[in-house]
């Protein structure tokens, strides 16, 4: 049986030969032209000298978990994790399987959203690169499990020519090997994307096998301030968020309790 990611991919790719016949390849290229000189705030940077370090995620709807917020508007969430201390900010754009759309990058930076935003998708050509570049993003994910190793260093080559960073993910040691790419940072998935099953202890066997002078991002399953200063400790300065914060009826209000949290522990210890 086919595991939820290799469903996910083949829907991509019958997606991105769709895309393409609305908006041609010659056309979107000459789209990201435009916006040469556009500059993008850098998703790098800010997680390394930022205090928090925490990519709040915009998710409405997961394959693990269904709906989380049905009616969670782009123009406002994205912009209230600004405004309450959030070092960049994730945006879901998969339709099908998480409710989101490339328009919900625009809606947030037209609703005044200025630090990075990471297109989160499922990337397997490099057409998504240019769709993630015209809707306004510093950052694209790049997944080690759906992507052949020559695959994925082609996708980074052509995201530095678009000025994207690259977020790649790795699950697991076999993945590591992918850290010889030299993506921009480097994210550990402590959910399992075949059974879901989300284990923090992913992020603590790794991280001590990830490149020493690489920005490291912890991702999935986290819902408490003591795991964020473990995590710290142990070497990440990024912490993806989505669930925990978008469950709350205010998740904005969510994110500044938990940044408040994490403060106190770390004034404590
Ligand atoms: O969230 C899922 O159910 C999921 C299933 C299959 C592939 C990817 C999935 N999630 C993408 C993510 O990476 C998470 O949205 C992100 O790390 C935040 O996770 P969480 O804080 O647990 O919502």
């Amino acid at each position: 049986m086919k595991d939820i990611l290799e469903e996910i991919v083949a829907w991509k790719r019958f997606e991105v030969a769709k895309y393409k016949e609305t908006i041609s390849e010659r056309e979107i290229h000459t789209l990201a032209e435009r916006l040469s000189d556009c500059e993008v705030p850098s998703m790098k940077q800010a997680l390394d000298k930022s205090e928090t370090g925490i990519i709040a995620e915009f998710k409405r709807k997961s394959p693990s978990k269904g709906w989380i917020k049905q009616g969670g508007r782009a123009s406002e969430i994205p912009l209230s994790y600004q405004t309450n201390g959030a070092s960049a900010i994730s945006i879901l754009t998969d339709e099908k399987y998480f409710g989101g759309h490339d328009d919900f990058i625009r809606e947030a930076r037209n609703s005044g959203v200025t630090i990075p935003i990471l297109y989160k998708n499922f990337i397997i050509d490099e057409y998504q690169l240019f769709q993630a570049r015209i809707s306004g993003a510093s950052a694209v994910l790049l997944i080690a499990a759906d992507l052949r190793k020559d695959t994925c260093k082609n996708l980074i080559r052509t995201a530095h020519e678009l000025r994207l960073e690259v977020l790649l993910e790795m699950h697991n040691e076999k993945e590591l090997e992918y850290c010889e790419l030299e993506p921009d940072m480097c994210g550990i998935n402590n959910r399992n994307l075949g059974s879901f099953v989300t284990d923090i202890q992913t992020s603590f066997r790794l991280a001590s096998l990830l490149p020493y002078d690489t920005v490291k991002v912890s991702e999935s399953g986290i819902s408490s301030a003591i795991t964020i200063n473990q995590l710290r400790m142990a070497g990440f300065q990024g912490f993806l968020i989505g669930e925990n914060f978008m469950r709350a009826d205010n998740p904005g209000a969510a994110l500044r309790d938990f940044i408040k949290q994490t403060d106190n522990m770390q004034k404590q210890s």
